[in-house]
């Protein structure tokens, strides 16, 4: 690879000349050696040396070679400029970062600068993981969060920054360093930046670790409190900061590191953000990535968003309240007074379906006005975007007009966000929207450069220069039937082309007439081809340049307009974020109640206890895939209290495999993360004290990307949640000690539960297979059993997905293995051994040889185990005489009987 590597513009220097446009190429590459460079060239964007080896690699596309450098062939690979958005996505994914170098002069310019001149180039921006803004880059209803982290004072102070580069929102918020880890969880980062100073701190150590987001390493001169106060001012034209209130020295080093790069990556362009927001004092809950990940809270285990949390429930109809919903589900609130706000206005539309209906339909009428805004502002939007926020604002205006009307009063939340969308209540934007709707064309080009967009009757000069070309079209259509009437000629046509302009194109038989005078007065003769005689005339010449000048003055004049409208924006910009933040609020609020309605969801309880109480609580992802197959859903309650007062804080589950064991357990969960998301739980009724944190550790797996195995990894984040969970907290612990040895597992096992009953002290549901655990609920007064319970039924397991006290009599695993489709003869065998173990414990010693039983292997036709007896005398265990009808009771004898002919 050595000989790929770019050399250095001085390292050049001393080896052969390089030609002008190596020298261009080196001297732009030197500026970021650690992006791949993506050099425009006509159609193309190419790389060249170790950038075309690793692109071609990435993109699977063909390297090839162009030139000599230093006598040896120089790589390069190539990508079309019109799919290039598609290639930019897939380096960024697989973890690469581009410099976009354009060309910044036509090579008409840059011939005038000398024939031998080369085209001007530059780096108009640098595309990472966090900074996006292409819409084809970013899934509309996903939002995206760069964030940088600092300290100060020594270590003592923190602070973390993040923005979304791709709707404006600027977060900045101090921390103690200790809790810079949870705050960062709350955002799932796309890029984490840090200072090089910093890097080996542990405080910053920690967090990166915890956000597992990919790590930029940025230079220590970033992160400073001046740098970061230099940045604010610049960003936002302001002389003093205290418009913003007061920043710690570590949120303006914060603030530094972050608006560097952003500025960095838009290659020196202004920084379009918008001002800074604290988030809420009481922040939220803390879930951490592997927590996240095991409750499929926005991605499913598959990596989809089908099959989350957030794929099943969202019902939002516009794309920035899809985003707010996504935020709301990732950073559930710790603040009171905010879930209540949210609830109440879900619980409002939740009571009126037709109005729920009817808003939800303006709302869907609203495009999306963060994303257009933003991009207008930064110079990439279009006339599309501008149509965008005209039709979001007037969408907003008739979401709020038809919650206004209504009599009695909304709720706080709701009246707040109508205030904000009314226009009456905004005159500049009503009349910013009203232009808009009478200035734009229905269909409208993706580029203004295109024209074309603006309606007729806008502007009196736009008018008048369009009139003139088309008026000029029309006198050359008059032109072109005059002369064929004056020549005779009636093939004679008036064409175009770029080479000629407007010329008089004749079938080549009729060249020689108007080659020879009289007409060769009139017709200039131009080219000649196999066919056709090509001719110009003064009076076309003149036509054509009154064309190309109006042609001219229409489009430029639409272009001034187009930027007359983006200045608009800028001066409105703080409205309208406004009103994008109110129409998200609206539509998270309907698409809550909508879902509420559809899954029978109820309003939860907030309590100032750390309890639990569910009644024929539901999972809703579970429930809904369940409902696609046609099957129902078994409701189970749950009561947990952390204080010991009227329930246990640790709750025991055990049962069978596929019992519904994970199911109850994580249900629970994520009843927590919607209850403090604002969000109704799918139940019959639910109270509960607010969590701190929630924890889940559900599932084994692999994280061999990090060099962890299974057990590793499970032993690090019950290690985790161990140390940090509170009273307040809420944990799922699901088949602890699974990954190791029987009496390992089972060790550290109990020493979890006695640690989490004991020490930690928070709600908590643990899952196990160790049926020794069970007997912790007998020694531990906070401790209980409860199990889910299965019945064999003629020779098959049925699972009844029901939770009752106490714990599971058995664990039919050999029967879940012979559901699994295990082969019959493994199955018999598993039972024997089973059977065996049973009756004599210490006959596991032999394993895993079990060299005991290996002579009395039962012969291949008589696998199936006797089952009949022990069916009916469980079908007798089974009988409540007292509660039978007399119908049970003969559907009982039936059965028994049958049982019987079965064995005979
Ligand atoms: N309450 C319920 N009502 C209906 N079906 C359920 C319920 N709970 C679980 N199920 C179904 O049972 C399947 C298995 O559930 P789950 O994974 O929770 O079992 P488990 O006891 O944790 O199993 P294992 O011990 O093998 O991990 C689910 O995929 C679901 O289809």
């Amino acid at each position: 690879m050595a000989d790929t590597a770019p050399p250095s513009k001085q390292a050049a220097a001393k080896g052969s000349e390089p030609t002008p446009f190596m020298a261009q190429y080196l001297g732009i590459k030197e500026r970021h050696p650690e992006a791949l460079l993506f050099f425009r060239m006509g159609d193309f964007y190419e790389l060249f040396f170790e950038d075309a080896v690793e692109a071609a690699r990435i993109l699977d596309i063909t390297l090839t070679a162009r030139g000599e450098y230093d006598g040896k062939p120089i790589p390069m690979a190539g990508v079309p400029y019109h799919a290039a958005e598609g290639h930019l996505a897939r380096l960024i994914k697989s973890g690469a970062r581009v410099a976009v170098c354009e060309q910044t002069e036509s090579p008409a310019e840059a011939k005038k600068r000398g024939s031998k001149s080369i085209v001007n180039r530059d780096i108009v921006r640098i595309v990472t993981p966090g900074t996006l803004t292409e819409d084809s880059l970013l899934p509309a209803r996903q939002g995206q969060a760069l964030a940088a982290i600092a300290l100060a004072k020594g270590g003592a102070e923190a602070a973390i920054a993040v923005c979304d580069v791709s709707t404006g929102r600027f977060d900045v918020a101090p921390v103690l360093p200790g809790a810079l880890a949870d705050m960062l969880l709350g955002w799932p980062l796309n890029e984490l930046l840090v200072s090089s100073s910093d890097m080996d701190r542990p405080a910053i150590v920690a967090a990166a670790e915890a956000s597992r987001a990919p790590l930029t390493e940025r230079p220590a001169r970033a992160a400073t409190p001046k740098c970061g106060e230099a940045l604010l001012k610049e960003t936002f034209d302001v002389a003093a900061l205290e418009a913003f209130g007061d920043f710690s020295k570590a949120e303006l080093s914060a603030i530094g590191l972050l608006l560097d790069y952003v500025k960095l990556t838009q290659a020196g362009a202004d920084i379009m953000l918008d001002p800074p927001q604290r988030p809420p004092v009481r922040g939220h809950v803390a879930i951490d990535p592997a927590t996240r990940a095991s409750l499929e809270i926005d991605r499913s285990m598959s990596g989809g968003r089908d099959g989350s949390l957030l794929g099943t429930i969202d019902r939002t109809v516009t794309a920035p309240g899809a985003r707010l919903l996504a935020t709301h589900l990732s950073r559930p609130s710790l603040d009171r007074s905010e879930i209540e706000s949210r609830l109440e206005a879900v619980a409002w539309l939740v009571d009126d379906a037709d109005m729920l209906e009817r808003l939800r339909a303006r709302l869907k009428a609203a495009p999306d006005i963060e994303r257009a805004r933003l991009r207008l502002r930064l110079g990439r939007g279009g006339p599309r975007d501008l149509q965008a926020l005209g039709r979001a604002l007037a969408a907003g205006d008739a979401a709020a007009r038809g919650l206004s009307e209504v009599a009695g009063g909304l709720p706080a939340r709701l009246a707040a966000a109508t205030g904000k969308l009314l226009l009456d209540n905004a005159p500049q934007l009503r009349t910013f929207a009203e232009d808009l709707a009478r200035a734009l064309n229905e269909s409208l080009p993706m580029l203004a450069r295109d024209g074309g967009f603006i309606a007729p009757g806008w502007d009196a000069a736009l008018d008048e220069a369009r009139g003139l070309r088309d008026d000029s079209r029309r006198i050359i259509a008059e032109l072109q039937a005059r002369y064929a009437g004056e020549t005779g000629i009636s093939a004679l046509k008036i064409k175009f082309n770029n080479v000629l302009g407007y010329f008089i194109d004749v079938p080549a038989r009729h060249g020689e007439a108007l080659l020879a005078p009289p007409l060769s007065e009139t017709f200039i003769h131009r080219q000649t081809l196999a066919g056709n005689v090509r001719f110009s005339t003064r009076e076309l010449s003149d036509l054509a340049g009154r064309i190309s000048r109006a042609e001219e003055e229409s489009k430029g004049r639409e272009t001034a307009l187009f930027d007359e409208f983006c200045a608009r924006v800028d001066d409105l910009n703080a409205a309208l974020a406004t009103s994008a933040g109110a129409l998200a609020d609206l539509d998270v609020a309907a698409a809550n109640a909508a879902w509420a309605v559809e899954c029978d969801a109820v309003r939860p309880v907030i309590a100032d206890a750390p309890e639990f109480a569910a009644v024929g609580l539901r999972h809703p992802v579970v429930e809904a895939a369940l409902r696609r197959d046609g099957k129902g859903f078994t409701a189970n309650d749950l009561s947990l209290d952390a204080g010991g007062e009227g329930a246990p804080r640790l709750l025991l589950v055990t049962g069978p495999n596929m019992a519904g064991k994970s199911t109850y357990l994580r249900q629970a969960a994520l009843a927590v993360i919607l209850a403090q998301a604002g969000c109704f739980v799918p139940a019959r009724s639910i109270t509960l004290g607010l969590a701190d944190r929630v924890f889940s550790r559900v599932g084994a797996s692999d994280d061999l990307a990090r060099g962890r195995s299974t057990f590793m990894v499970e032993m690090v984040e019950t290690a985790a949640i161990l140390t940090q969970a509170t009273p307040d907290s809420f944990v799922i612990l699901d088949e602890v000690g699974r990954g190791t040895s029987t009496y390992d597992g089972l060790a550290i096992a109990w020493a979890a539960v006695e640690h989490l009953h004991g020490v930690n002290g928070c709600r908590a549901l643990f899952a196990t297979h160790y049926h020794e655990l069970t007997q912790l609920a007998e020694d531990l007064p906070g401790a209980a059993n409860a199990s889910l319970r299965a019945r064999e039924w003629k020779n098959d397991l049925v699972f009844l997905h029901e939770v009752q006290p106490g714990p599971a009599d058995r664990s039919y695993g050999v029967q879940v293995a012979r559901l699994a489709g295990l082969p019959k003869r493994a199955v018999a065998r598993a039972a024997q051994i089973l059977k065996r173990l049973e009756a004599d414990p210490d006959a596991a010693e032999s394993l895993p040889l079990f060299a005991a039983f290996a002579e009395d292997a039962p012969p291949a036709e008589a696998f199936d185990p006797p089952q009949t007896e022990s069916e009916l005398l469980r079908i007798l265990a089974d009988i409540d005489p007292d509660a039978l009808t007399p119908r049970d009771a003969l559907d009982i004898v039936y059965r028994m009987i049958a049982e019987t002919k079965k064995g005979e």
